[in-house]
Formats: C-alpha cells, structure tokens, sequence
C-alpha cells in the first residue's frame, strides 16, 4: 500500500518483439519500425505531493545509478513542470534494451498526472526516443525515431524469460556498429493474430537489426540467446533493443517460471514475465 495521499505507478519493462533500422536523420537518430510489448513487471514509483522535487532510489538494482538531475525521474518532473517526492524501486537493469530509465519516466508522468490531475504533456520524445511508447506502456508499433506510436488491438498474452547477462551497453555505440541503416521495414499492415502462436510463427520473419552489432560488440549476448535457445522450453530468442537483455518466448507462464528455474545457476538477471 502506497502512504496516505501518494500514487503508486509501475514502470514496465518495454520489450522491442521486432525493432527493424529503416534510415538514419540528417540529425543521427535512426528510423524505426518495431512491434513493443511490455511486461507484467518492472521498476516501481510511489508518488507524494511535495513543494519541491525529490527522488530516492531503493530495489536490488539501484547501485550505480544518479539521484541528481540527471536520473530521468527528476528530467521528467523538470520536464513537466511538476514536483512530486518520488521513491523509486529499481527492479529494472540499467542500460539493458528493456526501457529503464525510459519507462522510469513515463511512469513519473503518469503518476503526477493522476495525482495533479493534470493531463499528460506532449513532445516526451525530448526525454529520449523511447518515452512516448512507454508513455502508453501498451502493446504498439513504434516508428520516426520513436515518437511515432501506433497503439495495437489488445495482443494474446506473450509468455517470456527476460534475461540479462550484467553488462551495460551503450545504445550509441550498438547504433554505430551497424553494418546497414537502410534495412526493410515490418509489412505495411501487421495481421491481425488469431493467437499467440501465429505472433510468435510471425516473429520469425521479423528481426532485431541491432542483434548482429550487439553480437559483436558483447560475445555475452551471444552466450544468453545459445544458451536460451537450446531450453526446450523456449519457442523463440531474440534481444531487445540495443541489448543486452534477451528474452525468450514460451508457450505458458508455467514455462516460462521454470525456463527461469533452469537459468538459475548462470549469475545472469532472469524474470520471467507476461507480454502485452
Ligand atoms: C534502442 C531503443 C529501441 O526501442 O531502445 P533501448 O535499447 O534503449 O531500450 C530506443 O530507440 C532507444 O531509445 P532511448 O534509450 O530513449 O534513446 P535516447 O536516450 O533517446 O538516445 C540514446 C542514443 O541512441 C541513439 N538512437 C536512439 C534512438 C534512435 N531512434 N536512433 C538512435 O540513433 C542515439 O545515438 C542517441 O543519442
Ligand atoms: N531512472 C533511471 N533508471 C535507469 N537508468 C537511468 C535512470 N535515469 C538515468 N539513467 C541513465 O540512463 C542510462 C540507461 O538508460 P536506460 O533507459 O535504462 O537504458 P535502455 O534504454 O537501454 O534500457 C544509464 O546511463 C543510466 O545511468
């Protein structure tokens, strides 16, 4: 239970199924077309009215990460012109191609928003490329450089071990080691999935265009979707984003706890979790 008169908001984890490098702006950001889900789990915010703007961090995985104006908490608030004491539970890895400190504000906006009652404000692309789509934390197809967000008929439920071997990787650099910016995009009109089956057989037409570079750049990534993919509980591996998390798909809940069970001896972050 969040304090008398505080919110409590959950930042999911955003999980890029497909994330096709269709073009590259004059500017240096890269065109996407990606189908994202997000999970059933993820950091989470509780919100109190304050004169002022603060932020504690707190969770297994705060270690490391900023307090000052620079987490993205305080830019969201800054952002929006809001204050609010916010508590923030890390349960996210950082720098992981699952959203983080993306999700992380959004989920600040969201909560200050219910707790001013205050509409949602426009243009958060300028809080990075991948807040608008964890903005609305549902299932969407995302294309520009991320603030095109194309929201999707409710998906069947996707069943996952989300997995992260510990290493941090620059999203700029995967972005750079790219060998083609000008990759095809996902078909015009994506179809409509009797079931989660006939997404996941989809998905294997589909790609992740920044998993060769990450491949290159991080052997461990290489070594978590190996090691995924011989499971014989996993339908489909893929990395997420810029990496390093990789997720692997499975065919019930119950799957996917005792995929993560298996990958228990690794020493790698493992949650298993439900896509939306
Ligand atoms: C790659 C994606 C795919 O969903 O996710 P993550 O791997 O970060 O989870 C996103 O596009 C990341 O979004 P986000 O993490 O907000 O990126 P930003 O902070 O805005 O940008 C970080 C850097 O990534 C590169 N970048 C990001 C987005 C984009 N469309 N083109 C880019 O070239 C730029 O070098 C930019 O300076
Ligand atoms: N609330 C936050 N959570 C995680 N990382 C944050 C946060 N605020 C700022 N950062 C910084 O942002 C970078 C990671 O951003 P993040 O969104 O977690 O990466 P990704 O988009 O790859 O998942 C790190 O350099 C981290 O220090």
């Amino acid at each position: 239970m969040s304090p008398k008169g505080a919110v409590q908001e959950l930042a999911p984890a955003k999980i890029n199924l497909t994330l096709h490098v269709t073009g590259q702006r004059p500017d240096g950001y890269h065109l996407l077309d990606s189908l994202v889900v997000f999970a059933d789990f993820g950091d989470l915010l509780t919100i109190a009215p304050a004169e002022a703007p603060s932020l504690t961090l707190t969770g297994p995985l705060s270690a490391g990460l900023p307090t000052d104006d620079s987490n993205l908490v305080r830019k969201a608030m800054a952002f929006a012109g809001w204050t609010g004491a916010v508590t923030l539970e890390k349960r996210l890895p950082a720098a992981a191609g699952i959203g983080g400190g993306s999700s992380d504000a959004a989920a600040t906006l969201r909560g200050l928003a219910r707790l001013l009652d205050a509409p949602l404000p426009a243009g958060t692309e300028a809080l990075g490329a991948d807040v608008p789509v964890c903005l609305a934390a549902r299932a969407a197809r995302m294309q520009g450089v991320g603030e095109v967000v194309t929201p999707l008929p409710a998906l069947h439920p996707l069943h996952a071990v989300l997995v992260n071997p510990g290493i941090d990787i620059p999203t700029p650099l995967i972005f750079r080691a790219l060998s083609s910016k000008t990759n095809p995009p996902m078909p015009v009109d994506l179809p409509d999935w009797p079931d989660a089956a006939a997404l996941i057989d989809w998905l294997y037409g589909m790609r992740n265009d920044l998993e060769p570079p990450a491949l290159s750049q991080a052997p461990e990534v290489g070594a978590v979707l190996d090691r995924l993919r011989q499971d014989k509980a996993c339908l489909l591996a893929r990395m997420s984003g810029s990496g390093a998390t990789c997720f692997a798909l499975t065919d019930t809940r119950h799957a996917a706890e005792a995929m993560a069970d298996r990958l228990s001896d690794t020493g790698w972050w493992v949650q298993p979790v439900t896509l939306a």
